[in-house]
Parts: structure tokens; C-alpha cells; sequence
């Protein structure tokens, strides 16, 4: 990369560091635009289609000077010719983009020229919107966004699914959407999140099909109960557009070979920056001071309000006993979860001179000075601000209550930016009320509604009003994650809408979060009766010497088989197949089924048990 490249990014990052602004828009927002759209691409997917597309050309260092400049102009909401961009230094035209403060409020097609631009732009420089982007991350997971760009082997196509059919939920970011088209795919795209019965009426209905959905995508709301998922027949795989995984029964999917995948961490910077922000707004009384003003009132003190970073030593050389004695008056964050996310918030935290302690169920690695400590009562006992980082599980339930409350310091602060079961509310009201807390911001809550309207009051939460009166609470409506043009939301478009496609074509679980990890390379064009078979099935003993009797008719050229608790995935690549051979070997497999004995209560029961859960052969 050219030093000129090094700097114009640089300027362009601190340009977004400097005005970037978020917002989301939901149904109920004003929006003109449709809430619901089908759109059914023209384009060829047949293979022979496929392999004849060129691949792209990489852009050159000119064309990223071209695409950084008009980011540059759009962060700065400088007018830019979405039709012909290049010409946009001549002063002259006419900006489709600049009545808007968000994405979200532009047209698709402007927003496919931002996301295209972002996109061009991280991939050719390599770039990362988080400095440790690759701490804790799965295998594949971040640097797979490159591989739909790259010159691959024979694209291959799903033999019994030929249309597949894609329902978009929550405001799926247009970045996915442009991927899934590409394919060919049908979308069916929804703005809100829906609840379970009218998801379930809408799979019913869905593509004016009897249950004919293969792709359903989400993002924290929507709920895929197994209830949901047992109406959605073809269901091959859900694409959750957000880090978090337990909106839906991912034991029910594995189970009936759905597979999951998420983003595991292109939000995890926008959430620690939301964290950063509320660290110091706590400290200092914002939300209260901003919200008397709007209200008219000047309300100027300095009563409990501090500043967070660690006391300076000047110039003066102080004894190791005067040090230690001055530690405490630096600001202690305590951590809740070391993960992507937590371990991001450690580095801004000693950035700012704040002293770390995280708290974690397993041994992790520290980055700077953070020390982890072995419980969490050391955490709360010690730390000024508590913030809490952890999945939705049953362990993480109420993990923060009236006792975890009452061991925090006096006048220490709680953030909750997890999920809103994480907390006991009706306890955090109690300790907020009694001076114990001295403030707390919330970005989650156990109940959150499927879109933005006047819904937060006591109809949804029965404490929404007592939080509502409550001094010193932050209350925002679950926007950690949400920031976006090359930031959190189209770079989650990107990881998902590829892994979907990754699935969809080739059966790779590279980054799957309820299926053993699983994946092949690519055949060739060259390699013309080969077809690739996958085959999801209970993970007991005998089923792969029944598989491997019916592959065995062909030549097996590869395979890989791996399991995870009692679901196992197979996938092999086989040659000698003739086209008419490829319904038989599919009738096969899926009327595969192997004889095993089960016991009852009352003793041995012998029992034919279907090894089979799913089956697909691509070509
Ligand atoms: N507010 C928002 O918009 C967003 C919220 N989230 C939430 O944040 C959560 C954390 O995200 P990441 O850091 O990316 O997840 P992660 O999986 O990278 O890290 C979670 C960490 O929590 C630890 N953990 C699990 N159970 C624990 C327990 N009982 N006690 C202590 N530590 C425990 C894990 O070992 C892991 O290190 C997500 O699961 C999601 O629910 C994520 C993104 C956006
Ligand atoms: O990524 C996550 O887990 C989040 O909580 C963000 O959710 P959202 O995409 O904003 O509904």
C-alpha cells in the first residue's frame, strides 16, 4: 500500500472517529419505502452461467483513492453523483446523498454504492474495523469475507433445492441482500421483526409456496423458537445478522440439519465505543445535565462527578508506598466477559487511563495490564464500573441481582450492553433508588419490541416506567451494534450473506455456530461427473459404514466427516456419477436408516431408529 493510500485512510478514519453519527431506522420511522419486497433475480444460475462469469477485477490504488475520496465526501456530507462518482471534485453536481444523516434513510441503490465502496475499500487494503480483529476468532471466520472474490473451483449447485428462497427479516443490511441476489437466490426482505404467530403464518405463506423457505435471516429479535422452525420444512439454514445466537433453538436446528451461522465480532468495536461513551457519561451526570436542558433548565455542578482516568504523577518522583496509596484513586472497570467485545472495551479502557479487572469462566489471555480475577465477587467488590459481556445462557440468567448488586462498591456504576436476562431490573431499580448504585446504562432489556415506536412503558416491561424516573440511568434502545457504512452493519452483511452462500453452494460450516465445523476443497471445472454429497445424520455408531456402502458405488475422492454432541455432518466429494445416477444416490441417502437399540424405563426396547436428518447432493 503507498504511503499516499496509508494517509488518505488514515484522514478518512479519523474523519469517521471525528463525525460519525448513528442512528436506526425501523418500521414506524416514516420511512416511504415498502416494508416488504420480493424480489426474484434474473440472473442465470446455472453452473455453466456461473463458471463463465469473469472474475472480479481486484480495483487498482487509483480506483481506492477514487472510492476513499468519496467516502471522505459522504462522511463530510459533501454532494457526491452516485452514477458518476469520479467526476465529484469538479464541484458540479447534484448529491443524492446529502439530506441524509444515515444509510438507512437512502434509496437501496445508494445504498449499494456506499456498501460497494466500503467494501471495495476494506478488501483491497485489508483493512479491519477493529485493531484485534483476530483475538478469539474462529478459524476462517473474518478472513472468509474475501473468498467470494477470489477465482474459485467449479461452482457447484444444490441438486433438490434448485430456487432458493430467502426470507429477510429486521432490516437485513443491503450489503447481504446484494450477495444473495448475485446468486440468483429469491429474497423476500421485511424492515421489522415479526413474533411467532405471524412468523409462522409468513412461512406458511411465504413465496405464495406451501412452506417453502430454505434461508430465514434475522438479527437479535426475531424469535426462531422450535415451535417456528418446525413449520419451515425446507429450511436448510438461518443467517443471524448480529453476533448474539440465542434467539434461536439452536439444539432443535442441529437437530433437524438447520444450520446457524452469525458474525461473531464485525460489531464487537461499535459496542465498546457505545461502552466507552457511557463510562464517562455516567462519570460525569450527562444524560441527567442534557436531559435538564432540553427541559429548559441550567444545572451547573461538580458534586459525583469525576474523571476516570488514573491520577497523574506530574513531575514529581514519588515512593513505590505513595504510588500503591494513589492507585485506588484510579478508575477501576471491571469486565463481565473477556471476549470479542470485553477485550476490545480492556484496550480502550487503559487508553484512558483506567485500571482493568475482568471476570471470565475461562482463563484468558490479559491485553496491557488487565488482570483477570478468579470470581466474580472479587470483580464487583473492587471495580468503579461494572460492564457485563457475556452470551445469553442459562448460567448468565439473573447473574447480576440484588447480591451481586449489594457486593458492588458504593457509588460504583452498572452497564448493560449483553442481554437484558443478564440483569434482575426490579433489583437494579432497588440499588439505583437506594444510592448503593450511582448510575447505570442499559442497552438491552428482557423484553424489547420488533420495532421503533412509543413502546417503551410498562406494557412491554412491567418496570419500564420506574426505570423511566430513574436519575443517572442511560437508557438506549439496543444500539450497541448498530453503526454502519463500512462499520458494523453492511460488514455483517458481508460475513453472513458469504457464509450463507458458502453453505447454500458448497456445504461448507466453516464458522457454524450448532454444527461441527466441516468443509472441502473446491472441485474443479475439470472435474466434470463429480458431485458433492452431503449428508447430516445422528451421530451413533453404524451410520457412516451404511453411507459409505452407497457412496461406495462411485469413487470417493474426498471426505470429511466430524461431530458435534448427537449430530454428525459428512460431506464427500465423489466421481463417477452420471447425471441420471444423481436422484438414486439422493433417494438413497435419504431413505437411509440404521436399527439401534433404545431403552425405556421399563427396560430394552429395540427400535428402528432414522439415522438420516438431512441430505444434500450438489453438483
Ligand atoms: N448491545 C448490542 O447491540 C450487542 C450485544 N451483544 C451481546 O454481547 C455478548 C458478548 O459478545 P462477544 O464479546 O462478541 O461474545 P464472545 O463470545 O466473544 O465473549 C463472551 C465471553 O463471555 C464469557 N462467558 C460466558 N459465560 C460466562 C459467565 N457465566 N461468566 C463470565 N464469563 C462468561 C465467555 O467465556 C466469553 O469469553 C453477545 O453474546 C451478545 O449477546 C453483541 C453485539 C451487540
Ligand atoms: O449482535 C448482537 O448480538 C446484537 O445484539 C445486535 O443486535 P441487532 O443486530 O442490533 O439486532
Amino acid at each position: 500500500m503507498s504511503s499516499k493510500i496509508r494517509s488518505l485512510f488514515q484522514g478518512f478514519r479519523s474523519s469517521l472517529d471525528g463525525e460519525r453519527g448513528t442512528s436506526e431506522a425501523f418500521p414506524g420511522d416514516g420511512s416511504s419505502s415498502p416494508a416488504t419486497s420480493t424480489s426474484t433475480s434474473t440472473h442465470d444460475s446455472s453452473p455453466a452461467a456461473i463458471a463463465r462469469r469473469a472474475p472480479p477485477t481486484p480495483p487498482d490504488e487509483k480506483d481506492n483513492h477514487h472510492h476513499l475520496k468519496t467516502l471522505q465526501r459522504l462522511q463530510k456530507g459533501i454532494p457526491i453523483n452516485p452514477k458518476n462518482s469520479s467526476s465529484s471534485t469538479d464541484g458540479n453536481n447534484h448529491s443524492h446523498y446529502e439530506d441524509y444523516e444515515n444509510t438507512e434513510d437512502m434509496t437501496d441503490a445508494q445504498q449499494t454504492e456506499v456498501n460497494g465502496l466500503a467494501h471495495s475499500v476494506s478488501h483491497t487494503l485489508s483493512l479491519s474495523n477493529s485493531p484485534s480483529s483476530t483475538f478469539h476468532s474462529p478459524v476462517g471466520s473474518y478472513s472468509s469475507r474475501t473468498t467470494l472474490n477470489r477465482p474459485s473451483g467449479k461452482q457447484l449447485k444444490p441438486f433438490n433445492t434448485q430456487d432458493i428462497k430467502i426470507v429477510l427479516l429486521e432490516n437485513v443490511n443491503i450489503a447481504a441482500r446484494e450477495i444473495l441476489e448475485s446468486q440468483g437466490y429469491q429474497i423476500e426482505f421485511h424492515k421489522s421483526s415479526l413474533p411467532e404467530d405471524q412468523l409462522i403464518e409468513k412461512i406458511r405463506q411465504s413465496f405464495k409456496t406451501n412452506r417453502d423457505v430454505h434461508v430465514i435471516g434475522i438479527r437479535s429479535k426475531t424469535k426462531l423458537s422450535a415451535k417456528v422452525l418446525r413449520e419451515a420444512k425446507n429450511l436448510l439454514v438461518i443467517g443471524c445478522f448480529c453476533i448474539g445466537t440465542n434467539q434461536v433453538d439452536l439444539e432443535y436446528a442441529a437437530k433437524h440439519g438447520i444450520s446457524v451461522f452469525n458474525s461473531p465480532f464485525s460489531n464487537s468495536r461499535s459496542v465498546a465505543e457505545l461502552v466507552i461513551s457511557e463510562i464517562i457519561a455516567l462519570a460525569r451526570q450527562l444524560g441527567d445535565r442534557s436531559m435538564e436542558m432540553h427541559n429548559g433548565t441550567w444545572n451547573k455542578i461538580s458534586a459525583k462527578c469525576w474523571e476516570i482516568r488514573g491520577k497523574t504523577l506530574g513531575k514529581f518522583s514519588f515512593t513505590p508506598e505513595i504510588i500503591s496509596w494513589m492507585r485506588p484513586l484510579t478508575k477501576l472497570l471491571g469486565i463481565v466477559g473477556y471476549g470479542h467485545i470485553g477485550s476490545q472495551l480492556s484496550v480502550l479502557g487503559e487508553a484512558m487511563g483506567m485500571r482493568v479487572l475482568y471476570y471470565d469462566v475461562i482463563p484468558l489471555m490479559a491485553l496491557g495490564t488487565a488482570k483477570q480475577v478468579p470470581t466474580l465477587k472479587d470483580l464487583l467488590e473492587q471495580a468503579d464500573f461494572v460492564t457485563l459481556h457475556v452470551p445469553e445462557i442459562a448460567e448468565t440468567k439473573d447473574m447480576i441481582g440484588a447480591e451481586q448488586l449489594a457486593q458492588m462498591k458504593r457509588g460504583s456504576y452498572l452497564i448493560n450492553a449483553s442481554r437484558g436476562s443478564v440483569v434482575n431490573i426490579p433489583a437494579l431499580i432497588e440499588s439505583m433508588r437506594s444510592g448503593h448504585t450511582a448510575g447505570a446504562a442499559l442497552d438491552v432489556y428482557p423484553s424489547e419490541p420488533a420495532a421503533n415506536g412509543d413502546y417503551f412503558n410498562d406494557t412491554l416491561n412491567s418496570w419500564g416506567n420506574d426505570l423511566r424516573s430513574l436519575k443517572n440511568l442511560i437508557l438506549t434502545p439496543h444500539i450497541g451494534g448498530s453503526t454502519e457504512v463500512s462499520e458494523a452493519q453492511s460488514a455483517i452483511g458481508i460475513e453472513v450473506g458469504e457464509a450463507l452462500v458458502r453453505y447454500i453452494n458448497s456445504g461448507s460450516t466453516i464458522g457454524c455456530v450448532n454444527m461441527p465445523e466441516v468443509t472441502l476443497r473446491s472441485l474443479t471445472l475439470a472435474e466434470e461427473n463429480h458431485v458433492r454429497v452431503v449428508f447430516i445424520h445422528s451421530n451413533r455408531p453404524g451410520v457412516l459404514r451404511q453411507v459409505n456402502s452407497i457412496l461406495g458405488d462411485h469413487n470417493v475422492d474426498k471426505q470429511m466427516s466430524d461431530s458435534r454432541g448427537d449430530v454428525a455432518y459428512l460431506m464427500a466429494d465423489i466421481s463417477d456419477v452420471n447425471a441420471g445416477d444423481i436422484r438414486s444416490l439422493y433417494e438413497s441417502l435419504e431413505a437411509l436408516s440404521c436399527k439401534l437399540i433404545n431403552r425405556d424405563t421399563h427396560g430394552n426396547t429395540l427400535t428402528f431408529f432414522a439415522a438420516k436428518i438431512m441430505t444434500r447432493v450438489l453438483y
